[in-house]
């Protein structure tokens, strides 16, 4: 449904997309990451129409963006990042003017509004000058004006910002619901919200993608995938040494971490080899036989998927200076009428 390729955006000798390139089918929401100024935002506005591309090529079920950029738009509804413009309006008199330029009319228009402000809960709001409504409201304004002609293609840039923790969990419910027959993608710095409503994630730095697969998969990549943590008590220090000595000797252990804690208690972290040979036990098994084996008396033991954060400050810079000027897609041609 959606389909990139060779996005990039210059700003005079500054480029902040750089030759990027996916597709987002239908049923799929799809997580942009990356750290402040990583280029998601501008990536989104070329994507909508709503910033012209210097190179590159979107196409939103089957229609260019960049040339058939009203018939896209229509399949589209965009959430911009900050509160929705018109600020004197109220929510109700923004979403029916929306359903207007929508095309809705008479009943439509006020079934399309009704369902929007039901799915947004703006019901408590909706005759308060925009203006003077909660950041959260607002972003519920914004939500609702993208979701109200029921587009077969979302794009949301940090949907949740500036909700409240049972807000947040309402929105992803509700992109989770909606996800079902459309393309979504969705940017965000809330890492849990990746694994939360997430098929798919791209991390983004500098204008480039840097990863690309799902949550799972980019949790393979931590240090942490698959390590075990486990709390034993032990009798002596030195009942405590022999296990360290035996947890090492693990098929699966690629490294183990120590803490001591008081009355004999010792926490093991316990980090997990590459598994190469998928016919090995996996290493939360492999530590609890031998746990087992040796009578050890565990008083806690968990395994790790990894961790996302940790890939995420793997993969990107904290900072986004000046990208240099080369080593960038060549310009589109222009395409005559
Ligand atoms: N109109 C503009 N003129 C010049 N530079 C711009 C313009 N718009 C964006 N930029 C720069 O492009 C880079 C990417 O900005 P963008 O807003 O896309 O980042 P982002 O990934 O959305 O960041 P954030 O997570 O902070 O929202 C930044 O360095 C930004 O300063």
């Amino acid at each position: 449904m959606i389909e990139i390729s060779g996005l990039t955006k210059r700003f005079g000798p500054f480029v902040a997309v750089n030759n990027v390139s996916f597709s987002v089918p239908k049923g799929q929401v799809l997580g942009f990451l990356g750290p402040n100024g990583a280029g998601k935002s501008t990536s989104m506005k070329m994507i909508t129409g709503f910033l012209a591309m210097t190179a590159g090529r979107v196409s939103v079920c089957g229609h260019d963006v960049e040339t058939d950029t009203m018939a896209a738009q229509k399949r589209m509804g965009y959430l911009p990042e900050g509160a929705p413009a018109y600020g004197e309006m109220t929510p109700i008199d923004f979403l029916r003017f929306v359903a207007e330029i929508r095309g809705l009319r008479g009943a439509d228009a006020a079934a399309a509004v009704g369902l929007a402000v039901a799915r947004t809960t703006l019901g408590p709001v909706l005759d308060q000058p925009i203006d003077t409504l909660s950041k959260g409201f607002k972003r519920r304004v914004g939500l609702a004006q993208a979701i109200l002609h029921d587009p077969d293609v979302l794009i949301m840039d940090e949907p949740t910002d500036g909700l409240d923790p049972n807000q947040k969990h309402q929105v992803r419910l509700l992109i989770q619901e909606m996800a079902r027959d459309k393309a979504i993608i969705i940017s965000t710095h809330i890492l849990e919200e990746v694994e939360a409503v997430c098929d798919r994630a791209l991390i983004i730095d500098r204008g480039r993608i840097v990863a690309d697969g799902t949550p799972a998969e980019l949790m393979g990549r931590s240090r942490w995938h698959d390590a075990v943590t486990l709390s034993v008590a032990f009798a002596s220090p030195a009942d405590a040494d022999a296990a360290e000595t035996a947890l090492r000797g693990l098929a699966g252990t690629a490294s183990v971490e120590r803490r001591d804690a008081d009355a004999g208690l010792v926490d093991f972290t316990v980090f997990a080899a590459a598994r190469t040979d998928q016919s090995t036990a996996p290493l939360a098994e492999q530590v609890a036989v031998l746990a087992q084996e040796k009578g050890w008396t565990v008083k806690a033991l968990y395994a790790e998927k990894g961790r996302l954060d940790e890939v995420f400050r793997m993969l990107t810079h904290s900072d986004a200076p000046d990208a240099p000027a080369g080593d960038v897609a060549a310009p589109r041609q222009e395409i005559s009428a």
